[in-house]
């Protein structure tokens, strides 16, 4: 069964289409990264399926059911991206009123301090102060705690990281792993392709409302072309010419080209760039060389259309 699936939803404000006719599936179990640029149309997404707003046109499930009903409520633990927080209430009255709702029973203290909200340093518990007057950190990783209560069969997060430090970030990553190790599914959406790379099964990519592509990191970098680039220093000497017309004709080169001393390969596949060192080392003494892969941030770019020079493969 899917977690989630959507069939040509779409969500239009006024002549702005935020999602546009998408067909999406999150299968059960799966911990899935929700990307895309500022605006893309993933916290629209979220919110039809979480029912706080009605799709335009289509369909949305969660957990086998209709998109907002009342039966998938207490198997759905929700992290928003805007901060959802009543500034009177202390953080253990956010876990106790979430597990009310919720008609469960909660360790607040387990909980709290899984988060890293329940240290209670000096008698000075976080969780026991107003929210008013926490960090934005803390206010995330209170929200990642109501998001944790009653241990969901679905947690749908929203942002988790930004503006969180390193720590902050890495914590709510391990903790996406145990969720999904105890057997959650996690629909996880971020702007940055880094924070969910580590976590994720699956990556899908939206941009302006659709998705332009579904993959897992790995298979996000082969469907780019020139994944890889090779640049080997030669000692300058007559072979380097003869080394370019022998790295050019092997399978998997995309373009050979010549910086100073240096042959500079762009491989397609991983195993390229050895096959290319070793044609360069046939016909010329190598000095160096090095590799440099596809950053994420170029993979992303190249995906949304933003990076002028990428081309991708085929269809998402
Ligand atoms: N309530 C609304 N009224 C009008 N337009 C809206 C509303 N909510 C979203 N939009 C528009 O829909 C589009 C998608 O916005 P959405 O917030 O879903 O994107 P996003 O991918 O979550 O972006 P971000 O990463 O910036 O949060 C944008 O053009 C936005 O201006």
């Amino acid at each position: 069964m899917s977690a989630v699936r959507t069939e040509d939803l779409t969500k239009r404000y006024g002549d702005v289409v935020a999602v546009d006719s998408l067909d999406m599936e999150v299968d059960d179990g799966e911990v899935y990264g929700f990307l895309g640029p500022n605006g893309a149309g993933k916290t629209t997404t979220i919110d039809v399926l979480l029912g706080y707003t009605y799709p335009t046109s289509g369909e949305a499930r969660v957990l086998g059911e209709p998109a907002g009903d009342h039966r998938v409520h207490e198997r759905v633990g929700v992290m928003p991206e805007g901060f959802g927080l009543y500034p009177r209430l202390t953080g253990r009255e956010h876990i106790e009123f979430v597990a009310e709702s919720k008609s469960v029973d909660v360790n607040t203290d387990a909980v709290l301090e899984r988060v890293g909200l329940g240290d209670a340093a000096e008698g000075d518990d976080p969780a026991d102060r107003r929210t008013g007057g926490y960090s934005k950190g803390m206010k995330k990783r209170l929200l990642l705690a109501t998001a944790l209560v009653g241990e969901p069969d679905l947690l749908v997060l929203d942002e988790p990281t930004s503006g969180l430090d390193p720590n902050g970030a890495r914590r709510i990553r391990e903790i996406v792993r145990e969720e999904n190790d105890r057997g959650a599914t996690v629909f996880f959406s971020s702007h940055i392709l880094g924070q969910v790379e580590a976590v994720c099964d699956r990556v899908g990519i939206m941009q302006e409302g659709e998705l332009v592509a579904v993959d897992t990191v790995e298979g996000l970098r082969e469907g780019v072309v020139s994944v890889s680039t090779l640049s080997v220093l030669t000692d300058g000497d007559g072979g380097t010419e003869a080394a370019m017309g022998a790295v050019g004709s092997l399978e998997g080169v995309s373009d050979v080209s010549r910086k100073g001393d240096s042959v500079v390969v762009s491989c397609l596949r991983g195993d390229t760039k050895l096959n290319a060192l070793d044609a360069v080392r046939q016909h010329a003494d190598v000095r160096d060389f090095t590799t440099q892969e596809r950053s994420l941030d170029e993979l992303f770019a190249a995906y949304t259309g933003e990076d002028g020079d990428a081309e991708t493969k085929g269809e998402a």
